[in-house]
């Protein structure tokens, strides 16, 4: 009977009345703003899902890319009510048709799909000043604990992938956690304070003026859990980790690009970075009296260990030095740094120096207490499945053995099915490469005696070349004497 026109009229005139007498105001979260994607719609999708219990009668059900989880959410024109600060609000989802497209330049979807927030008008300056960011954060620590964690690597060549970026990215699923890392129990709890610390210190490191970053130096022998422990960590706080390949790299511009183009909530990893440059190819070296001058840090740092040098790297050591403490160190937020190696006497002192690398992790041989850890993981072996002179005869040969975790896990993997043949074997290989070390120490010890007396030797012949009185020389004459007698 009534015509379009006069329905839309009468409907705004309504509309009109009942906001007037209304103690409520409405906000509308589309999905789509115009052409662009809203985040926000995405955010409260996200968010709603953690308060939706799933004894509801209908749900949503998803499953996002790279996702091993699944979210539940509002299903269409259903609401749900949540608090803030005191403050109830309502949230509902509507889903309408949308009216067909004549034509249009990007395809939108059939349906339209918003989320409708309503609150208290005297709740409005509350709500929208910190509910909305409230909102957005709890949604994105949803999507990354929901999300796979991703492995980047630098392009070889620095070339960029059809993206234009310089990272390519494989879903990360090391299973390495700090429960499964052989590693002194108080030392493992300070790791995990530390950077759990680190994770929650936002406003520390905003109060205090200091980029929200952190350094790590793994360092220790082959096999004692370097990566593994990065691959913990990344685990732990749930960060994406970017492995750093420097002999990929060719200048200090590059290394700032790949710089930027990493994502906050990360670990930027080089390994073996004793291997990766080349700290002994300088071009300067200290003066003569020992000062070192700006030039030898800036000093050219080549790809040592794959002979990067014909590759014509060019990444100086500051050019490092920057890429973790600098300024463009600081284009994202909470990240961490870790570097690796196996030789820490070969790194350059000015990578060692306090307030470079927060901490300094040495991995080491496996103790006694890691290697319980290692009985429980591999053989299911708790603290009284063993014998007590099984594990007094552990505990006395574990540290002389210098075997390390990997090691160790090699003899225990072989016969995991049968318990007391693999604690038997494990205990015959500690006991074996304790006596080994044992005869190498002895060895060691007398060549090292050997080379002292030569020393010895050669210091009393240089001083019986200088002119002496002829008393001392007499002393000499026959101290020589009484030596060739020891001999
Ligand atoms: N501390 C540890 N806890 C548990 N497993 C370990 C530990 N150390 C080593 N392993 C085992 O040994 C294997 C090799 O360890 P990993 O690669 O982490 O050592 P690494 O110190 O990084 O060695 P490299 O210096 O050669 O890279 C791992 O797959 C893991 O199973």
């Amino acid at each position: 009977v009534f015509p379009p026109e006069v329905r839309f009229a009468s409907a705004k005139l309504l509309n009109k009345i009942f906001h007037c007498f209304s103690s409520y105001c409405y906000f509308d979260v589309t999905e789509i703003d115009g052409v662009n994607t809203n985040e926000l719609y995405n955010a409260v999708q996200l968010y709603l899902s953690s308060s939706v219990s799933i004894t509801g009668n209908r749900l949503s059900l998803t499953r996002a890319v790279n996702s091993s989880g699944f979210t539940f959410g509002l299903a269409n024109n259903d609401s749900i009510s949540d608090s803030f600060n005191g403050v109830s609000v309502l949230w509902e989802h509507v889903v309408t048709q949308r009216q067909a497209q004549s034509f249009s330049w990007r395809p939108l979807p059939d349906e339209k799909r918003g989320f409708t927030l309503r609150i208290k008008k005297k709740d409005k300056p509350l709500i929208l000043n910190s509910y909305l960011d409230y909102i957005m954060d709890k949604a994105s620590d949803i999507r990354r604990k929901n999300q796979d964690r991703l492995l980047y690597t630098n392009s070889r060549g620095g070339s960029l992938d059809s993206r234009g970026h310089p990272w390519e990215s494989v879903p990360f699923k090391h299973p390495s956690t700090f429960d499964t890392l052989a590693l002194d129990p108080t030392r493992k709890k300070e790791i995990m304070e530390d950077l759990q610390d680190f994770a929650n210190g936002q406003s520390f490191y905003h109060k205090t003026g200091r980029a929200w970053k952190r350094g790590y130096l793994l360092y220790g022998p082959p096999g004692t859990g370097k990566s593994s422990m990065i691959a913990a960590m990344a685990n732990f706080l749930g960060y994406d980790i970017y492995d750093l390949e420097l002999t990929e790299v060719h200048n200090n511009s590059e290394l700032r690009k790949l710089l930027m183009k990493t994502s906050s909530k990360s670990i930027i990893v080089i390994e073996d970075i004793d291997c990766s440059i080349n700290l002994t190819n300088r071009n300067n070296s200290p003066t003569a009296n020992g000062s070192v001058s700006r030039s030898y840090y800036d000093s050219e740092i080549r790809g040592g260990c794959v002979g990067a040098e014909e590759g014509g790297n060019t990444i100086t050591l500051s050019g490092l030095l920057n890429f973790t403490d600098g300024l463009w160190s600081c284009c994202g937020s909470e990240r961490i740094f870790v570097f690796t190696t196996n030789h820490i006497e070969k790194l350059d002192p000015a990578l060692l120096r306090s307030g470079r690398m927060d901490m300094h992790i040495f991995m080491s041989y496996c103790s006694f207490p890691a290697l319980k850890i290692l009985l429980k993981n591999y053989l299911g072996c708790e603290e009284g499945d063993l014998e007590d002179s099984i594990l007094k005869q552990l505990e006395e040969v574990v540290d002389v053995a210098r075997m390390t975790p990997a090691d160790i896990s090699e003899v225990l993997i072989k016969n995991r099915r049968k318990k007391e043949k693999a604690v038997e074997e494990l205990l015959e290989t500690m006991k074996l490469r304790a006596e080994m070390n044992a005869k190498n120490g002895v060895l060691r010890a007398k060549v090292e005696e050997g080379e002292e007396e030569q020393e010895e030797q050669e210091k009393r012949a240089l001083d019986s070349e200088s002119p002496k009185e002829e008393s001392e020389i007499e002393d000499g004459d026959n101290s020589c004497k009484e030596e060739e007698k020891i001999k």
